[in-house]
């Protein structure tokens, strides 16, 4: 059976902690005592950022001040086909008086997330565990002890997230720096994936794998790890890692690199462009910093992702 394609926008509130909001519907409602972000369905000749906005202010009697666009998913339910638009509510004003669901939780990162929880949630909080600085290492530019050394600097100053891009180092030392790296993120609690050498993140139990964006194209079935993701530079690049199910992507070059000065970047409007309406996490890359967190969000980006920007060497 076919059912009508229902558009609903939900928001996820954003403390300055880091924790998220999540609400428990009300007894009379379908799948009710389950856990949500607050929300609804959109009404006719409502956009959905329109339609969250209003629900909150029904549901939660706050006003909704900044806004911005994360992650698009659709579900089909036995009561309905729903196409998901996730956004992060970054900033309200008013205090939470909660009209509609059984109770509210404040969810901080690495806590337990209540259940039961909606089906369709699934990745949504998954991606929610996803930090949002990935630093991409560059031992085979800088050394590997050295890189080792502001690996560990980084992580000590809240950095949850490493990818280890080092195809130009033999096999053996891709190993043990891997293996080296893999001990210090473990340690402070983080992931990390590695680039292109799947067998070598299968060999030292890595978090997770990432493909590049020619070895994307040619797969035709996600790898088995718990966090995959791949490198794009195009929509149909992103379209076919949310078609395998990746968990995240990178795009870039938002600006121009200290590797390609003169090649102009994507800029943020073809960011955003790019990864509208997206079902898993983009994070934006290429000549950035952590000091372009904000605009890299508000472009739709779940975070961002760099090889010189993270470590705070000169050379940043
Ligand atoms: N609000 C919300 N709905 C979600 C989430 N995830 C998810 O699958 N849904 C589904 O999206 C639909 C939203 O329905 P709703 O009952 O909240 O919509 P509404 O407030 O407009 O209610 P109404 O039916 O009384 O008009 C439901 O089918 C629900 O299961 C979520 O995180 N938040």
């Amino acid at each position: 059976m076919t059912r009508k394609l229902v558009d609903v926008a939900a928001g996820v509130l954003l403390r300055a902690d880091g924790a998220y909001l999540l609400g428990q519907r009300a007894p009379d409602t379908v799948y009710a005592g389950y856990w949500e972000f607050p929300g609804g369905k959109v009404e006719r000749g409502e956009s959905p950022a329109q339609a969250l906005c209003r629900e909150l202010e029904e549901e939660l009697g706050i006003h909704v001040t900044h806004l911005r666009p994360w992650l698009r998913r659709e579900h089909l339910y036995e009561h309905a086909h729903v196409r998901l638009h996730f956004f992060e509510v970054a900033a309200w004003q008013g205090t939470l008086n909660d009209r509609v669901h059984s109770a509210l939780a404040w969810v901080a990162p690495g806590d337990p997330v209540p259940a039961p929880r909606l089906p369709a949630n699934g990745p949504i909080l998954k991606a929610l565990r996803l930090p949002r600085i990935m630093g991409i290492t560059q031992a085979t530019a800088i050394g590997a002890a050295e890189q080792l050394s502001v690996l560990e600097r980084a992580l000590q100053q809240g950095l949850g997230l490493v990818q280890v891009r080092e195809a130009a180092l033999d096999a053996g030392e891709r190993e043990r720096f891997a293996r080296a790296a893999l001990e210090r993120v473990r340690a402070s609690g983080g992931l990390l994936v590695v680039n292109s050498d799947l067998e070598l993140a299968r060999r030292i139990g890595a978090d997770g794998c990432h493909l590049t964006a020619q070895r994307l194209l040619a797969s035709s079935d996600r790898p088995e790890f718990e966090w995959v993701g791949a490198s794009c530079h195009t929509r149909a690049e992103l379209e076919h890692a949310a078609a395998l199910g990746l968990d995240y992507a990178l795009l870039g070059p938002v600006q121009p690199t200290a590797t390609h000065p003169d090649q102009a970047g994507l800029g943020w409007a073809r960011f955003g462009e790019l990864t509208e309406g997206l079902p898993m996490p983009v994070f934006a890359l290429g000549g950035l910093t952590q000091n372009d967190m904000s605009e890299a969000r508000d472009a739709g980006a779940h975070g961002i992702a760099a090889i010189r920007g993270v470590w705070g060497r000169k050379d940043a």
